[in-house]
């Protein structure tokens, strides 16, 4: 603005004066200019670009994030952007995402779903909370502090008491139909008891326990797979899957804690206590901590649930503050993007620095290479750690990572550990680039580039060849218990097992227990369909291990299958010839 205005005074002077005394002038308003810009720091157009870069960031990052199920940044990073934007904005306009991913039927909310006013430290809280007090010209407000479950915001359908639909945020307005999907939640109820309103939208969230995110990741790192880095990230991808088979094998939680729509001969709850004992008393999952305050104990009461959040059995990422009475929650109402009656406190993700010791290379079943961090250990949210993953080779360049580097870690939630950023300022002169090694560092053969990454193509690479005996022995593979990672590194070293069909000629001469004999003789007669799933034959997946298991029936007619790469055939004669006799269930007994 200033530049503008100082440039159009600069034009009017030049035209009306001339001479000595107009170039005078023109120096004049030159170092005006100036003199107004160097003290503004950003300029109008800088500012102006960075606005418009910080657009095209973040609805870059919100198509990662919403679309892809694969965030680039961490949420902290994500919401600075965001603040900036904000502040850069200075107006109301909804910045809020779209969770829509295109892949099912679009709902427009008949009430549309907001999103809520953050605050990251006590005195924005305070400055919220008094704001909406001063509004109401009353200061012994009730407050509601409740844990801000960190998944997918869900809204759900009554009409006549029957569940008809459920339906994700979206952009607010209208929201993904996720419908079959939310009906694989068992907490879920079909339907409300008799009394319910004639139609009632309850909202809530679809989020994943610890408990279930670990289990899932722990599958898929023995598959070979990447694991997830958050249970929302898991949540959200597990919502937006298009079958609801697959689904049902996710443990899905729900909980709900707000109102949509209301039709009904009696009024809603009253408070927001009432409408949480009347969602307990439908049968709904409820909150199951919830404090209630004066605006003078918010505060401790956060701090209180901020020491206990660790200890929680489900993620979450803040509290919500919210006013008890519905009258007044209707008497304040909403911005353009969130009620002015809630704030979310997000509390900050715990961050460390450490020094980055070296960054290695994991080779996956597959060959497929991805970097680790190997940090100097550090302490984060009572466990120490010593590596972190950097999810592929562009992460180490985008962040400019050099080995030696000190880097911040964070920790919010998430079980693995993510590098957020470099400490510039402790940057020595010996920090070294990191330089992506030509030869794969466990057997020694060139890498194969592929677009932006790399991969070991030797079928016989020892790395692979655990990775593949550990996917096998796995519960996602044929289920040997107690044939873990250690006990097959172990084993490889000693020559034990140079192959999957080695599994079958362990004695327990090999320092193998007598327990695990007893699970890998069981694993002789396991399911053909579960069997050629272990097998991780490349483009096989779960759906095709089943059609050829129904097409073949048995191992000596799969054998003989056409539709098998010699690879694969060399590897079944092998389990055959270990005494492998899988089958499709009841074929082998009818014979
Ligand atoms: N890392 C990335 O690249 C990236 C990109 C986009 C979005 N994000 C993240 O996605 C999130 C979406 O942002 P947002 O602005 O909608 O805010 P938000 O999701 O953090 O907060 C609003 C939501 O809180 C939820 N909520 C949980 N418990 C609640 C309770 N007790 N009462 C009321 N609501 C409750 C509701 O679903 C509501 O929609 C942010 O956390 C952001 O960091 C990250
Ligand atoms: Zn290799």
């Amino acid at each position: 603005m200033l530049k503008w205005r100082a440039i159009c005074i600069c034009r009017v002077m030049a035209i009306s004066l001339s001479g000595v005394i107009r170039r005078w002038f023109l120096t004049l308003a030159l170092l005006v200019v100036l003199i107004g810009l160097g003290s503004q720091g950003l300029s109008a157009a800088d500012s102006n670009e960075r606005l418009i870069w910080l657009r095209a960031e973040i609805a870059r990052h919100d198509e990662l994030y919403f679309k892809k199920a694969a965030p680039e940044i961490t949420d902290s990073e994500y919401d600075t952007l965001k603040r900036e934007l904000r502040t850069l904005e200075k107006t109301q306009q909804p910045v809020m995402g779209d969770d829509r991913s295109g892949d099912f039927a679009t709902q427009r909310h008949r009430q549309p779903m907001l999103s809520l006013e953050k605050a990251y430290t006590a005195e924005e809280l305070r400055t919220f909370i008094n704001k909406a007090e001063r509004t109401l010209r009353r200061e012994d407000v009730v407050w509601v502090i409740e844990p801000k479950f960190d998944g997918l915001a869900i809204s759900v359908t009554y009409e006549g008491g029957n569940l008809v639909r459920a339906v994700t945020r979206g952009n607010g307005l209208e929201g993904d139909d996720v419908t079959a999907n939310v009906l694989t939640i068992t907490a879920i109820p079909r339907q409300l008891p008799a009394g319910a309103p004639a139609v009632v939208e309850v909202r809530g969230e679809v989020f994943i326990d610890y408990a279930e995110f670990a289990r899932i990741n722990v599958e898929r790192d023995a598959a070979g797979e990447e694991s997830f880095a958050h249970p929302r990230n898991l949540a959200a991808g597990t919502l937006k899957s298009k079958d609801p088979a697959e689904v049902g094998k996710r443990r899905l939680s729900a909980v709900f804690y707000g109102l949509g729509v209301w039709e009904g001969a009696e009024k809603p709850p009253a408070t927001q206590q009432a409408l949480h004992a009347r969602f307990k008393a439908w049968g709904l999952p409820g909150v199951d901590k919830v404090t209630v305050v004066k605006e003078a104990a918010v505060w401790s009461a956060v701090e209180e649930f901020g020491r206990e959040r660790s200890r929680l059995s489900y993620p979450t990422d803040g509290v919500v503050v919210k006013i008890d009475s519905r009258s007044e929650q209707l008497e304040l109402g909403a911005g353009e993007d969130a009620p002015r009656w809630a704030v979310a406190y997000k509390f900050a993700p715990e961050r460390v620095a450490t020094r980055l010791k070296a960054i290695t290379l994991q080779v996956g079943r597959t060959g497929a290479i991805t970097p680790v961090a190997e940090l100097d250990p550090v302490k984060i949210g009572g466990t120490t750690i010593t590596r972190a993953t950097l999810h592929n080779l562009e992460e180490i360049k985008r962040r400019d990572l050099r080995v030696g580097d000190f880097v911040y870690v964070e920790k919010a939630g998430e079980i693995i550990p993510a590098i957020v950023g470099v400490d510039l300022e402790l940057r020595g002169s010996e920090v070294k680039s990191y330089v992506l090694p030509e030869k794969c560092p466990e057997c020694g053969v060139a890498f194969v580039r592929e677009g932006t990454s790399v991969r070991c193509a030797n079928n016989e690479c020892g790395a692979q060849v655990r990775r593949r005996i550990e996917y096998f022995a796995s519960p996602s593979g044929v289920g040997i218990g107690g044939l873990g990672p250690a006990l097959i590194d172990t084993l490889v070293a000693k020559k034990k097992l140079t192959g999957v069909a080695d599994i079958y000629r362990l004695r327990s001469e090999d320092g193998v227990s007598a327990r695990v004999l007893a699970e890998i003789e069981k694993s002789r007669r396991v399911d053909l369909a579960r069997l050629i799933g272990a097998m991780g034959l490349p483009g096989v997946g779960k759906k095709g291990a089943t059609a050829l298991a129904v097409r073949y029936r048995t191992l000596d007619e799969l054998v003989q299958a056409e539709e098998l790469s010699e690879e694969s055939r060399t590897l079944l004669k092998d389990l055959m010839a270990a005494g492998v006799t899988s089958s499709v269930p009841g074929v082998l007994e009818k014979k």
